[in-house]
């Protein structure tokens, strides 16, 4: 085992594997995200962001390799455990919301909390919390409809949050925006993470996008090309 294993990350994948037939997805990963960081994936179409991101998270297996979670290995979870880590441990956001259009934007926040036991006052009052956080004072009782893509956006940046998970996992969140928009939303979720405490790591085509993070990692074929902290 690696020496350098125990203790380099919150979230740690060593020599992860994914294939589809013959086509390797990734390539032999090893990715370290430690703890409050916000990490950028970005790399070419097909080039396997996705793919890890999905492996990090355990919604995919890989076919080899390691993945940890502080002190736990989380790889070989049955999928009700992955199931269960995924709803207690990690948070996410997609390009789009995934908003349920029927909840308001309060109920759509505190739903995460609900569904991991919570009793419904406090899952309301930490949902106000954190739309109020987010600029979103006042719209806790619309529905995404009635929302600007923006809004929106950062309703599903607030329900990714409220449980303060270990990792928020973000695939283009800001891709369906304008750039304008973009900013000020990435700025929103960065902000928002560092005060739940939460590491980012956010999958973007979008290079300004990654060179305002702290650090982008490059992934070309499957394989990181580049680690470098760029700011
Ligand atoms: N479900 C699947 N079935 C077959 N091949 C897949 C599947 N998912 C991904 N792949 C292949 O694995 C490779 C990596 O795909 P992945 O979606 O991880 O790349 P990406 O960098 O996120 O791409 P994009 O930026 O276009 O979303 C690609 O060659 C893709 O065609």
């Amino acid at each position: 085992m690696n020496p350098q294993w125990n203790g380099r990350g919150v979230l740690s994948g060593r020599g992860l594997v994914k294939r589809y037939g013959e086509q390797y997805a990734l390539a032999g990963v090893d990715i370290d995200i430690e703890a409050g960081e916000a990490v950028a994936i970005v790399g070419p179409s097909g080039s396997g962001k996705s793919s890890l991101l999905h492996v990090l998270a355990g919604i995919l297996r890989p076919d080899s390799g390691e993945i940890h979670l502080g002190d736990e290995r989380i790889d070989q979870f049955s999928e009700k455990r992955r199931s269960e880590l995924r709803r207690r441990e990690f948070g996410f956001v997609f390009q789009q919301g995934m908003l349920v259009a029927e909840l308001t934007a309060e109920e759509n926040v505190a739903l995460p909390m609900l569904l991991g036991g919570a009793g419904r006052k406090q899952a309301l009052t930490a949902a106000r919390e954190w739309l109020a956080r987010l600029g979103l004072g006042g719209r806790e009782g619309s529905r995404p409809g009635e929302l600007s893509g923006g809004q929106a956006q950062r309703v599903a940046i607030a329900r990714a949050l409220t449980h303060r998970p270990k990792v928020i996992f973000a695939d283009e969140p800001t891709g369906a925006l304008d750039s304008r928009t973009g900013k000020d939303t990435m700025n929103a979720l960065l902000d928002a993470a560092t005060e739940a405490g939460s590491s980012v790591l956010i999958v973007t085509h979008d290079r300004e996008l990654a060179a305002s993070l702290p650090r982008a990692v490059t992934i070309r074929d499957g394989r990181i090309t580049t680690g470098v902290t760029v700011g």
